[in-house]
């Protein structure tokens, strides 16, 4: 009879030739194989690969290859066992490490670096080595080192990625290679069982503009957070770029860029390139979830709309910046103990994440008062008359409309003359009116910022929300930290203390004038919530992300505020919290989806927690080398 062999992840069956013998064995445990008993196998490590008849045939890897592969490499921490198996005993030094020395090294390494993005390519390098050492790593000081692998320190580089550029990492799919897209894709996917993908077209990274290729950066950190925050197993993500051109003039004129160095394919070519490549990732992976970043403002939401109701697709700059805005705001409401529906909101900046956070924020005070049995609901009509938004070119309004400023899909949300006809309201030079004229009217209880214009919430601005509202809700989301409309400590002097306040990029806390202590400032980042919003959807296999699946991820989040314990605290959970909160987010998802029959697995709501617990993949090294001889 065969042994028993204690192997790998995610496919059913491994099939081992041995001599003239054909062994067929389930799979389970961990990825390598080693076994006295067939010698061609000993100390290997497996590689997959997918003949014709779709049979899993495993490849083995030993010396250099393992040392040379960051999922199953464990450097100095192989066990005597393992380095005899796989012929590494002459490769490493003596001393067998424990995850947690080498975890002492590495961030002592770290520290020796000066500048965040110089310990962001140390990290990135680390990575590309051992993938365990890595989210280990990162994961014991998660607060800290956040900032240094994702925004801000990630926005810089992107904008130099030609010029760091030293390994690549995920798939790159580029406009003139559209006819091996399939090809090139299982290349990257055969044999792996994939839950996420996460795409960028580059065109909008966070608010730096056209990157070209160098938004794989964005795809990349966007999927190593779904794995430290979200326990998204790093071997079943994959992130993408879509390189179709770049705008970026200094890209093009860089003799260093390392993308196709061609203006940006649009309308239908471009359309066409997309639909390729969603339509490949349906047909091979129509379980995964399909997470878009950063495109355009008129792709994000027409994709998003495109495509939503084919298969599970998530935009995190539309849909996750609505949830964590929204999560934040209820914590600020639950302070100023008020109701969402009375909230009065302007919104500065009308792309896509402006547009986002007031769908989002919108729907949420219809839905949220049909559930408070104490008020009347509101209708969809009536929420919208709550925000005020601000492009460009001002207010948006019925006439800005007419002269087709108004960007397709904000239509509704435009105000109507003749509230903001009369003589007396004040207009500039192009008869347009601007932020502080608007606050001076609204007296708005809440004001966004995703312009990317820094310094936007002037003094003057800040101050004239403060006089007629006890407690200003402020949140300046425009990333990275230098693009934000104003700082924490400006809205908080200026506003004598009294701002409730959360940013899209991590800050230091403020002194509260007057008190001895500190105002935590709530890090409000899509980061906060989309890991456990995608990681519902993905062990649910939800065939959509709904609206009400995303309401209920945020209330999850919202419900773990700080705030709600002590007013004077942070509005959202901190970063460090963070892998606790998507674990709430992802379950409340996944009850929801089970709920309203969006799910499609065979269990019920009462397993979920079980579930998500198992799902999520936490960094530890497994044992590689099994004895059948042990085995029953
Ligand atoms: N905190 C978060 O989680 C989060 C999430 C998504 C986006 N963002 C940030 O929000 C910002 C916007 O992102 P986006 O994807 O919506 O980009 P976008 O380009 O779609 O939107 C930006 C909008 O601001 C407008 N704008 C430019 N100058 C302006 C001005 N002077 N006054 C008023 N409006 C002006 C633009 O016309 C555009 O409509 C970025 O900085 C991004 O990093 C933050
Ligand atoms: O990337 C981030 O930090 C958040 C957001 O998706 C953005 O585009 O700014
Ligand atoms: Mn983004």
């Amino acid at each position: 009879m065969a042994h028993r062999l204690k192997v790998a992840a995610s496919l059913p069956t491994l099939i081992l030739m041995s001599g003239r013998k054909l062994f067929k064995l389930p799979i389970r445990g961990p990825t390598l194989i080693y076994s006295r008993h067939h010698s061609h196998l000993s100390g290997r490590t497996c590689n997959n690969m997918t003949d014709k008849k779709n049979t899993t045939i495993r490849v083995a890897l030993k010396g250099d290859e393992i040392l040379g592969n960051p999922r199953y490499n464990k450097g100095s921490a192989f066990t005597v066992d393992e380095r005899i198996a796989f012929e590494l005993s002459g490769r490493l030094p003596w001393q067998v490490d424990t995850l947690d020395q080498q975890c002492e090294r590495a961030y002592g390494q770290l520290k020796d670096h000066e500048t965040d993005i110089r310990r962001n390519a140390f990290l990135q390098s680390l990575k590309a080595q051992n993938w365990v050492l890595y989210y280990a790593l990162i994961s014991r000081h998660l607060g800290e080192l956040i900032p240094v692998i994702y925004t801000p320190t990630e926005a810089e580089a992107i904008s130099n990625y030609s010029h760091l550029f030293r390994r690549s990492e995920g798939l790159y799919l580029s406009f003139p290679l559209a006819d091996r897209m399939e090809k090139d894709y299982l290349l990257q996917t055969a044999g792996r069982q994939i839950d996420l993908i996460v795409v960028s077209d580059s065109e909008a990274i966070l608010g730096i503009g056209d990157q070209g290729v160098g938004g794989i950066g964005i795809s990349t950190a966007k999927a190593v957070i779904y794995t430290l925050v979200g326990g998204m197993n790093p071997s079943h993500t994959l992130p993408v770029v879509l390189d179709v051109g770049t705008n970026n003039q200094e890209l093009l004129d860089d003799p260093l860029y390392v993308g196709w160095p061609e203006k940006r394919r649009r309308g239908e070519e471009y359309d066409q390139f997309v639909d390729k490549f969603v339509q490949l990732v349906r047909k091979h992976h129509p379980h995964c979830l399909l997470h878009f970043e950063d495109f355009g403002v008129t792709n994000a939401q027409r994709l998003l709309a495109k495509y939503r109701d084919a298969h599970a697709i998530f935009n995190d700059d539309v849909q996750g910046t609505g949830a964590v805005t929204l999560a934040a705001l209820i914590a600020a409401i639950g302070v100023t103990k008020a109701k969402l529906r009375d909230q009065r909101i302007v919104v500065y900046g009308a792309g896509t994440a402006g547009l986002g956070i007031v769908r989002q924020l919108s729907r949420a005070m219809v839905a949220l008062d049909e559930s408070d049995e104490s008020t009347d609901t509101i209708s969809a009509e009536d929420a919208k008359k709550n925000f005020w938004l601000l492009d460009k070119h001002g207010l948006l309004t019925r006439a800005l409309a007419g002269e087709g400023l108004v960007r397709e899909g904000i239509e509704d949300f435009v105000r109507e003359e003749p509230e903001w006809n009369g003589d007396d309201v004040k207009k500039d030079d192009q008869g347009r009116i601007r932020l502080l004229e608007v606050v001076k009217r609204v007296k708005p209880t809440v004001l966004i910022g995703t312009s990317t214009q820094p310094g936007a919430f002037t003094e003057e601005i800040v101050r004239e929300m403060s006089k007629h509202v006890d407690r200003p809700i402020i949140f300046p989301l425009s990333n990275p930290s230098k693009l934000h409309e104003v700082t924490p400590k400006d809205a908080n002097d200026w506003s004598e203390g009294k701002a409730l306040i959360a940013t899209g990029s991590p800050f230091p806390p403020v002194k509260i004038p007057n008190r001895d202590r500190e105002y935590i400032i709530a890090e409000c980042n899509n980061a906060l919530i989309y890991p456990g919003l995608g990681l519902g959807a993905v062990i649910t296999q939800s065939r959509t992300l709904s609206d009400t699946m995303l309401i209920a991820g945020t209330r999850a989040l919202a419900a773990l505020s700080p705030a709600l314990k002590d007013p004077d605290d942070a509005l959202l959970p901190d970063f460090q919290e963070a892998r606790e909160a998507n674990y709430e987010v992802a379950v409340a998802v996944a009850e929801q989806a089970i709920e309203e029959g969006s799910a499609n697995v065979p269990w019920g709501k009462d397993e979920v927690k079980q579930k998500v617990r198992e799902k999520m993949w936490a960094a530890s090294y497994e044992n590689l080398v099994f004895d059948p001889e042990g085995e029953t």
